[in-house]
């Protein structure tokens, strides 16, 4: 099992991936920075709070494919991705972002929406399965 330096801290026991028969199975992710602020999250002196959707989605995906690089993967090797919206209004915006890292010929994917999310800031996370290239992997298998 993997937890990789300088990625936000798991928010209980479990690792950021676990490599598994040629796979990397990827916790779920989401914006959260290694400070624990949200990338897409701000607050301004009012108390106001905007969350943006196609910032976090960004954030996201990069968080996984720094995760998978710790187990000598990347997002073109992906192959499943779960994603959870807390608000199907947002889907239009995480569309627009995800087609931006990935086409047809990337991950089969799964859109769900959930009541929430473990921090009030999130609006989306993502969990994902990759094949780890054969020989690249820089981290034994568990
Ligand atoms: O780590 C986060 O910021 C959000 C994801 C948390 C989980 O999926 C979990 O705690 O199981």
């Amino acid at each position: 099992m993997t937890v990789v330096p300088g990625k936000a801290t798991p928010r209980g026991r479990f690792p950021h991936v676990r490599v598994a028969n040629g796979f990397a199975f990827v916790s779920g992710t989401s914006s959260r920075r290694p400070d624990n602020s949200i990338t897409g999250a701000s607050v301004d002196a009012m108390g106001t709070v905007d969350l943006d959707i196609r910032v976090q989605t960004r954030a996201v995906l990069e968080n996984i494919r720094d995760i998978l690089g710790a187990v000598g993967a990347g997002l073109e090797d992906l192959v499943s991705v779960t994603t959870y919206l807390v608000s199907m209004n947002d889907f239009g915006g995480y569309n627009e972002v995800y087609g931006e890292f990935f086409d047809e010929s990337g991950p089969s994917r799964t859109t769900v929406a959930v009541h929430q999310l473990p921090h009030p800031q999130l609006l989306i996370e993502i969990s994902a399965v990759a094949a780890v290239p054969q020989g690249h992997s820089p981290l034994e298998e568990e």
